[in-house]
């Protein structure tokens, strides 16, 4: 208390005090200012207002032993604050004395509720020795009461408590259950007496005036306690304590009654509420373990009183109850600002672990547990058993052995592309790349390498290339085993009509199978291969008959490779022809038996003799001219000789024991093959070895297929074919290339794999020719070549020989200025695809025996692709030689335009000697050749380098005019020289 409050309540002039004080040792005392404490105000008070001094005496002696203080009545008390002072002032303050005692009544209600019993001890507290008037004269000392020992001061408010209830409202309590709480009330939760009230009330007003100190809460006024109020509700961990450690269900009780009887402290029971129920168990349980044990019971039921009191009606009691709950306020404050400074230490100490932690992470993990080893909060962490569940399992860091400069070997093809080189080298294509990028070679990963570059490449990556062997599948395939003899039986020669064209070996044919197939031949020429078998004496002979035009030389080949004998047909009017040398050739060749039969002999023209004496130019000597050579004199159409020509094949055979073992899986070989429209793929095989039966599942080269059915050479169906039988057969699913081999499986498994085998090797061939075409070096080197064109062909035709005929026939006719590419030939109708081809490759488009379809036609039309239709395969290859003169380089030749004499010579800086002429005759134009003759002699033969007239050059001088002319490169230009002006000119090819 401030000497100023002390000199308003007792009214005593502050200095009077200070004065006093001073005189009486009490030097801290200065000023009204001052705060005085407890010793230095009781003086103060015995000097100068010793009535409320003599209150306190018996007060303390109470502690010891109780004794009944009356409290001085209203009036006295009044006429003691107030001696001296004027009636008006007397007046207003019983007035608000008597207001302030009817709202002690209220308050003392209302303080019943929210007073609770704080601990056993004061329950059971003697309550029946104080009575209302000691209660009213005890106020003044309670503040001396609060700094002694709390127990004691509770049972000093229970005594009070109980005689206000006893006196002043005994009937007030309908619930005697609450009176007997109320009786454990603390004193600042407790209503006044009216004579209390007077006196707070003039206190209060006293100290309106005054400043409100920080440790001034005990003299707070009505106002400050209503601070306090708020300041406590919002102070959540204080209310909180106070609720839940007190018995919250109690004060619960005890507001609600309180607010029921009184009407008011509608925002009292609210905020005492506010920390009970709303603001949760949670933070008072937390908090009130340390701050519940320094507080005193009395500071938990002020809390209650100073919460359920704030009408304006108890205010006096109020303030004065408020001044004590601000007292203990500033406790409460203190010790839990203590605990939350506690509180928000360990939050940061736990806040600066977790950094360290998540920084540790960040950074450097190893490293940061390394750091804080020492740490007693990481060590504890590390205590953790470290095979716990889900603990996380550091992984062992695997150590890279060391690469080893290691030389490793490839093996690849003689060509490859960047990206298979890569996958061999195992590393990246594009890392290939960009080296070659570096050394300042463009590449693409697709782009084909040779060896020798890929070679180069690899060896920068420590790898040796080695080429690689290819494999013939296909030859492993068609490996011949070697067979056991005992297993093979005789079969029937197989022979071959070979000679030149129109020597009459179809005739010949004809003669021996008694059938007349010339006649259905197309300009009576045998255009594809046929095959007959006839018996002769009970014994067969399989015979093939071949074209004898050179076009057919691959089928002459053919036949002669698939046959045992070949039968040399001469006509005996014409003797040795560049064919007969040629079947000769291919007949050794193929290492077969040649019998010579000299056809025509029925002509009167024909020299046998002189046919014998042609062949033995080719080591074909006969037998009667001693030599190995059978010659037999025949005519196809007399059938002379036939009969002893079969005899003589027979006898070959016979010598030669032709055998095969039919019981075995067959193998042949095609001796044609086409599409037919109703039939499908048609194929003409031979069987070579064993037997070939229907349902046999058969390969043909990329074809495979069941055998549907068979036709023997005369039509007629058949189920098996022996060795050296020819049949024609159904079934397949493409259509065989002449002279492919045919093998037999035992199921369609095996064939089609056999089948496959062919497909991978025409696949991996057609690459390799279209990666040569795609080669710019050979696009290079035919260009540096010369003036190589390519006339692109498509060649469609009935059967598969006849493709091949026209396609040799037309390589043949390439030269060194010309080559021709046969891009596509096959056996059919010419439809859609082969003109889009043909559009697309600028391909002319031969068509031998066969039609075009409507739809082929109208692209043939529209993409403007020249189609050509043939019956003979002569005019084919006279159209194309047609074709490729309009193709070859034009032909130039001089022409003289004009002749001029040189008269003067005229020299010239920068240009030379301007040699002046006169035109006799034609005329010079500008760009001309221009041949110079002196006396007979040629001295220059060049371009004329220009022309002019007078000073200008003109673009031509016509005779019987002058111009200067300078010749490129020669100056030694002559009076009198003669000049022989001309042009080159194109001529047309003959
Ligand atoms: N006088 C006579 N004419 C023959 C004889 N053999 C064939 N001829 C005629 O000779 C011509 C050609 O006969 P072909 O049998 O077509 O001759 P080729 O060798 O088969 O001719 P290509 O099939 O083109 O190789 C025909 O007009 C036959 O009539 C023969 O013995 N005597």
């Amino acid at each position: 208390m401030k000497v100023s409050e002390l000199s308003t309540e007792i009214n005593k002039k502050s200095k009077e005090i200070v004065d006093f004080l001073k005189a009486n040792g009490y030097d801290n005392v200065k000023n009204m200012r001052s705060v005085l404490s407890d010793e230095e105000e009781k003086a103060a008070r015995m000097e100068f207002a010793p009535d409320t001094i003599k209150k306190e005496k018996p007060k303390a002696k109470a502690e010891t032993k109780p004794k009944k203080v009356k409290a001085a009545p209203v009036e006295k008390q009044i006429e003691q604050t107030f001696d001296g002072r004027s009636p008006e002032v007397r007046e207003a303050a019983e007035r608000k004395a008597k207001k302030a005692s009817a709202e002690s009544e209220a308050k003392k209600a209302a303080s019943k509720d929210e007073a609770a019993p704080k601990t056993k001890k004061a329950k059971e507290a003697p309550i029946k020795e104080a009575d209302s008037a000691n209660s009213a004269s005890d106020e003044p000392v309670v503040k001396e009461q609060e700094a002694k020992s709390k127990e004691t001061k509770a049972k000093e408010h229970k005594k009070e408590v109980k005689e206000v209830k006893e006196a002043k409202e005994p009937k007030e309590h309908k619930n005697p259950e609450a009176k007997e709480k109320e009786s454990a009330q603390s004193p600042e939760t407790r209503s006044l007496t009216p004579e209390e009230a007077a006196i707070e009330f003039a206190r209060k007003k006293a100290s309106q005036a005054a400043a409100l100190s920080p440790k001034g809460g005990a003299q707070a006024s009505g106002n400050k306690s209503q601070k306090f109020g708020d300041r406590k509700r919002g102070d959540k961990p204080q209310g909180s304590r106070d609720a839940s450690k007190d018995g919250s269900r109690d004060n619960r009780q005890r507001q609600g009654d309180g607010q029921n009887r009184n009407g008011e402290g509608f925002r009292g029971n609210r905020n005492s509420d506010r920390p009970q129920s709303s603001r949760g168990d949670k933070p008072f349980n937390k908090d009130g373990n340390s701050s519940n044990d320094k507080r005193t019971p009395a500071g938990g039921s002020r809390t209650g009183g100073n919460a359920g009191a704030r009408g304006p009606q108890a205010r006096g009691g109020q303030g004065r109850n408020q001044s004590s709950a601000g007292g203990e306020e500033r406790i409460v404050t203190k010790t839990g600002n203590r605990d939350r400074e506690r509180e928000r230490e360990r939050e940061k100490a736990k806040e600066r672990e977790r950094a360290e932690k998540n920084l540790g992470k960040r950074f450097d993990k190893n490293k940061a547990l390394s750091s804080i080893d020492d740490d007693d909060n990481v060590a504890h962490r590390k205590k953790k058993d470290p095979n716990r569940k889900g603990a996380f399992i550091k992984p062992e860091v695997v150590a890279k052995p060391a690469e080893e400069d290691t030389i490793k070997n490839i093996i690849i093809p003689d060509t490859l592309t960047i990206k298979e080189l890569a996958d061999k080298m195992k590393v990246q294509p594009s890392a290939i790349i960009k080296k070659l990028f570096l050394q300042g070679k463009m590449y693409t990963v697709t782009q084909d390498i040779t060896f020798e570059e890929a070679e180069e490449i690899a060896l920068e990556y420590n790898i040796i290339c080695e080429l690689e062997e290819p494999v013939d599948l296909v030859a492993e395939l068609l490996k011949e085993d070697e067979e056991d003899e005992s297993l093979m039986i005789k079969r029937p020669p197989v022979v071959c009509v070979m000679g030149h064209v129109d020597h009459g070996k179809t005739s010949l044919l004809d003669a021996i199978r008694s059938t007349n197939v010339t006649s259905r031949e197309a300009g009576g020429i045998t255009q594809s291969i046929g095959a007959s078998v006839v018996n002769i004496n009970g014994r067969k002979i399989t015979f093939l008959d071949t074209p004898g035009h050179e076009a057919f030389t691959a089928m002459r080949m053919r036949g002669a490779k698939s046959t045992d004998i070949a039968i040399l047909v001469v006509a005996a009017d014409d003797g040795v022809m560049p064919q007969t040398v040629e079947a000769i050739n291919h007949a050794r060749a193929a290492g077969i038996e040649i019998i010579v039969a000299i056809n025509k002999i029925d002509k009167p023209s024909a020299n046998v003799d002189k046919v014998k004496q042609e062949l033995t130019e080719y080591e074909l000597i006969p037998e009667d001219w001693g030599g190995s050579t059978i010659f037999v004199p025949v005519s196809a159409h007399s059938k002379e000789g036939i009969e002893q020509l079969l005899e003589m094949v027979l006898l070959t055979a016979d010598v030669a024991e032709y055998k095969a073992n039919p019981n075995r899986s067959a193998r042949g070989i095609v001796i044609e093959a086409s599409l037919d429209k109703g039939r499908g793929p048609v194929a003409t095989v031979l069987v070579q070895k064993g037997t070939l039966h229907v349902g046999d599942s058969i390969s043909i080269g990329s074809s495979f297929g069941k055998v549907r059915a068979m036709l023997d050479d005369k039509g007629n169906n058949v189920t098996e074919a022996g060795p050296s039988i020819p049949v024609e057969i159904l079934g397949l699913n493409g259509v065989p290339n002449s002279g492919d081999t045919m093998l037999s499986f035992k199921d369609d498994k095996e064939a089609r794999a056999a089948s496959e085998t062919f497909i991978a090797q025409d696949k991996a061939r057609l690459i390799d020719e279209s990666r040569k075409k795609l080669s710019l070096d050979g696009l290079f080197d035919q260009i540096k070549a010369g003036t190589v064109k390519e006339l692109n062909v498509i060649i469609k035709a009935d059967v598969q020989g006849s493709v091949e005929a026209i396609r040799q026939s037309l390589i043949k006719l390439n030269n060194d200025e010309v080559a021709i590419r046969i891009i596509h030939g096959a056996v059919g109708a010419i439809n859609e695809s082969d003109i889009s081809l043909a559009s697309a490759s600028n391909a002319i488009v031969i068509g031998f025996n066969v039609r075009m379809d409507a739809v082929a036609k109208d692209t043939a039309d529209r993409e403007k692709v020249d189609v050509r239709f043939y019956k003979v395969i002569y005019n084919i290859i006279s159209d194309v030689e047609s074709a490729m003169k309009g193709m070859l380089e034009p032909i130039y030749e001089e022409k003289v335009i004009g002749h001029a004499e040189i008269r003067q010579v005229f020299k010239a800086s920068g240009i030379g000697n301007i040699a002046g002429s006169f035109v006799l005759d034609g005329k010079i134009i500008r760009g001309c050749k221009a041949r110079i003759t002196r006396d007979k002699d040629l001295i220059f033969d060049g371009n004329l380098a220009s022309l002019k007239r007078f000073k200008d050059d003109v673009k031509e001088v016509n005779a019987g005019y002058e111009c200067g002319l300078v010749f490129e490169k020669f100056n030694d230009v002559k009076e009198e020289d003669k000049v022989e002006l001309y042009q080159m000119v194109e001529v047309p090819r003959s």
